[in-house]
């Protein structure tokens, strides 16, 4: 099956993108995140199209950044972290170098607080990061072939332990 080399998948905060690019730079490939491709379908940001459009609305177009995404790029490739709710997108990660990265509410609370604005945590973050985990956790682990915890990990010592994973070290 051609297809990216890496896809990462987890929740807010556990570190897709800025470990992906760093996976990307290791591996000598280029970069692509569904979110990017959404908010550039749309013509304007996530938080605008849940604000503007709904949750479910965004998830359409979240759902064909996916199937696009898969079928196109042969790099790195960060899922929404959202993505794997839709049955949909799960069967077409199957057979896929799907690594999980993991991580628990204080750090990915901490590391959120410090980025751009997260819809769906923008009330009580550390509640609903936990709501959100307890429902996605068994999707998460469903779709990996493999998972990566980056608790109290650099993004570049989690970017190593996802290259010893999928047994790409010598790519
Ligand atoms: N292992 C890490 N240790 C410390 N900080 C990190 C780590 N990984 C990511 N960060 C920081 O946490 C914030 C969120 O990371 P990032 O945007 O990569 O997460 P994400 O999984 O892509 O989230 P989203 O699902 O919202 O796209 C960023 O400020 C980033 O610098
Ligand atoms: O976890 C989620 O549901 C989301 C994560 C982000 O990557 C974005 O896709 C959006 O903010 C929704
Ligand atoms: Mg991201």
């Amino acid at each position: 099956m051609t297809g990216p080399l890496v896809v990462l998948v987890g929740p807010p905060g556990a570190g897709k993108t800025t470990v992906g690019k760093l996976l990307a730079d290791r591996l000598g490939t280029t970069y692509r995140d569904t979110d990017a491709d959404v908010a550039r379908t749309a013509g304007k940001s996530i938080p605008e199209i849940f604000i503007n459009d709904g949750e479910d609305h965004f998830r359409q177009l979240e759902l064909a950044a996916v199937t696009d995404a898969l079928a196109e790029h042969t790099g790195v490739l960060a899922l929404g972290g959202g993505a794997i709710l839709s049955p949909v997108a799960r069967s077409l990660l199957r057979g896929r170098p799907v690594v999980f990265l993991d991580v628990g509410v204080n750090d990915a609370v901490k590391r959120v607080g410090l980025d751009a604005p997260r819809p769906l945590l923008a009330v009580a973050p550390r509640q609903q990061w936990r709501e959100l985990m307890e429902k996605r956790r068994p999707l998460y682990t469903e779709v990996a072939r493999a998972v990566v915890p980056t608790d109290d990990r650099t993004p570049e010592a989690a970017a190593e332990a996802v290259l010893d994973a999928l047994e790409l070290k010598d790519a």
